[in-house]
């Protein structure tokens, strides 16, 4: 149980990377041609982008995969030292065992300044012929253009459900966790795509001991259950606003969930309620001024409830 089943389970190939076929294939082209121009990895978090950095470097150099490849996160140090510092440092050194160039991860290159970036530019430059540098960030459009244009980009989409699922039972299988139907569900839920959360989750919910239930899903991502987002709702929209509120005041203190969590998770429930969509656009635009005025540092009971009443009046059956 002490070993982090992120790491665990990280796929060590490129072939065992879960979706992102197109970008695997590509990746899988450079392996053959024992080469590789500068990459950059775009998309959100934990959808595989370290994790195919990692297997790149390994079918490339094999054995000797540790000594030409280093993982930097830009973040660790916001700005131009990390640039100057351990990139120039380790792109100075020759390759080892025979390998061509030596492979820079930069984990969170969007968190650079721009100078920063401007710094990295000309170090990619420089050691062009001696290392490869890849990318990882985000939004590309941070990325500042003269060093876009040297890259090839590959972009990272969340994963879908179905993959997730399976990547999680795989996990519950060789852990031997015992679930409850509706638990995976809920990881599903979670996830949003994100493939490190899910795991997470997972591992988390399996630390809790007994059968992992949806319940214990919930709490411990502080995440409250899809259904009783969706139960608050039609409950308001069926005209009872005093048990839509007494359901939210409910989930709100088992899952110990804050008026912003709250929110974005009925911002996500509202394409599944039965409505109009033209009364779903309204709602939309009525979340998302509630969410601002909750940033802004409204009371969140309030606003909440002010949202509860206005489904009311949308129900139209109060
Ligand atoms: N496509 C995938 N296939 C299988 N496992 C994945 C995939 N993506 C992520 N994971 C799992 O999630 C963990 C985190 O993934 P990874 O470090 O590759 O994310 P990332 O895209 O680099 O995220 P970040 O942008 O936050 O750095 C991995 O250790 C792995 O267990």
């Amino acid at each position: 149980m002490n070993e982090i089943w992120t790491e665990k389970y990280r796929p060590r190939s490129l072939d065992d990377v879960i979706g992102q076929k197109d970008v695997t294939q590509r990746l899988k082209g450079y392996v053959e041609a024992k080469n590789m121009s500068h990459l950059m990895f775009a998309g959100s978090p934990g959808t595989g982008k370290t994790t195919c950095a990692l297997a790149l470097a390994r079918g490339m150099f094999g054995e000797s995969w540790k000594g030409n490849f280093i993982e930097l996160n830009a973040s660790d140090d916001r700005g131009i030292d990390t640039v100057r510092g351990k990139i120039k440092d380790f792109a100075r050194t020759a390759p080892v065992e025979g390998a061509e160039f030596k492979i820079i991860f930069l984990d969170e290159a969007d968190a650079l300044t721009n100078d920063a970036q401007g710094a990295l530019r000309r170090t990619m430059e420089k050691y062009s012929r001696t290392c490869r540098f890849i990318l990882s960030c985000n939004y590309s459009s941070k990325i500042i253009d003269p060093i876009q244009s040297r890259c090839a980009v590959f972009r990272f989409r969340p994963l879908n459900d179905d993959d997730i699922r399976e990547f999680l039972e795989k996990i519950a299988s060789s852990e031997n966790l015992d679930m409850e139907e509706g638990a995976m569900d809920s990881l599903v839920y979670i996830a949003r795509g994100d493939m490190r959360k899910a795991v997470n989750t997972l591992q988390t919910s399996a630390s809790v001991g007994g059968t992992i239930t949806a319940d214990t899903v919930s709490k411990v991502s502080g995440t409250a259950n899809e259904k009783d987002v969706l139960e608050i709702l039609t409950t308001a929209l069926g005209g009872d606003f005093i048990g839509s509120r007494n359901k939210l005041d409910t989930i709100m203190i088992n899952y110990g969930l804050s008026g912003q969590d709250v929110i974005r998770q009925i911002h996500s429930a509202v394409f599944t309620l039965p409505l109009e969509t033209r009364d779903k656009v309204r709602l939309v635009d009525k979340i998302g001024e509630i969410e601002f005025r909750l940033i802004e540092g409204s009371n969140e009971k309030i606003q909440l409830e002010a949202l509860l009443a206005y489904l009311v009046m949308a129900g139209g059956k109060s």
